[in-house]
């Protein structure tokens, strides 16, 4: 299974994880709010890390988003705010870049509403409802996940920790669009600072 690790900020927290666990994705969060932005005094560093980076996003402008691929060395552009499904077209078009739309999950799911982001985005991403977007570190309800209509490979986040490891699995034998899972803050030792031995038998134990 895929793995994007998020919340990546420190540069040598963020070698270590390249060299020791190699994720597939490493998140870097461009929401200033958040206790994990990663400003702009980081991005020189992060630039040169030699892997697919995630940049997250919340309603951010288009000129920001394309400053930010440039000077972060973007791979992928996480759309984590309420961007219409026509804004992450243009986003797509305008960038060509890997895009991930983040859907965040309260008490249901609107299938509806996701089917018009699908021809332009690479992954759905789902993460729990709540007012700071993400990074909350509560898990939404996993069950709402068994109607998932779609073949769009999706990916899991929201509150995932190293108990989780059985569940994900047992997703995963009943919907192979479960393509991977997003992992943040249940792995921290402090916001934005990843217990690397820790995703590293976390890894182990999902792929
Ligand atoms: O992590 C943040 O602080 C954050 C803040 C605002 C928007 C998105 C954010 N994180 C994006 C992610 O993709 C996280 O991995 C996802 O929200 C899950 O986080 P967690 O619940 O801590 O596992």
């Amino acid at each position: 299974m895929k793995l994007k690790v998020c919340g990546m900020r420190e540069a040598e927290n963020c070698q270590e994880l390249v060299e020791s666990v190699r994720p597939d994705w490493m998140g870097v969060i461009l929401y200033p709010p958040s206790p994990r932005y990663a400003g702009q005094q980081a991005s020189q560093q992060i630039r040169q890390i030699d892997i697919k980076k995630v940049g997250v996003f919340v309603n951010e402008n288009m000129a920001k988003i394309k400053r930010a691929i440039e000077d972060y060395g973007l791979s992928t552009i996480q759309l984590h705010g309420k961007e219409s499904a026509e804004e992450a077209k243009i986003i797509k078009d305008e960038t060509g870049m890997e895009v991930f739309k983040v859907f965040s999950v309260g008490e249901h799911i609107d299938w509806v509403q996701m089917e018009a982001f699908l021809p332009n985005i690479d992954y759905v991403l789902f993460d729990t409802l709540t007012k700071a977007h993400g990074g909350s570190g509560k898990t939404f309800n996993w069950q709402l996940l068994k109607d998932y209509p779609f073949d769009k490979p999706f990916l899991l986040s929201g509150g995932i920790g190293p108990g989780h490891v059985g569940k994900i699995l047992e997703i995963k034998e009943s919907l192979p669009q479960l393509a991977g899972v997003d992992i943040n803050s249940g792995f921290e030792i402090a916001p934005g600072l990843k217990d690397v031995e820790l995703v590293r038998g976390f890894k182990g134990m999902i792929k």
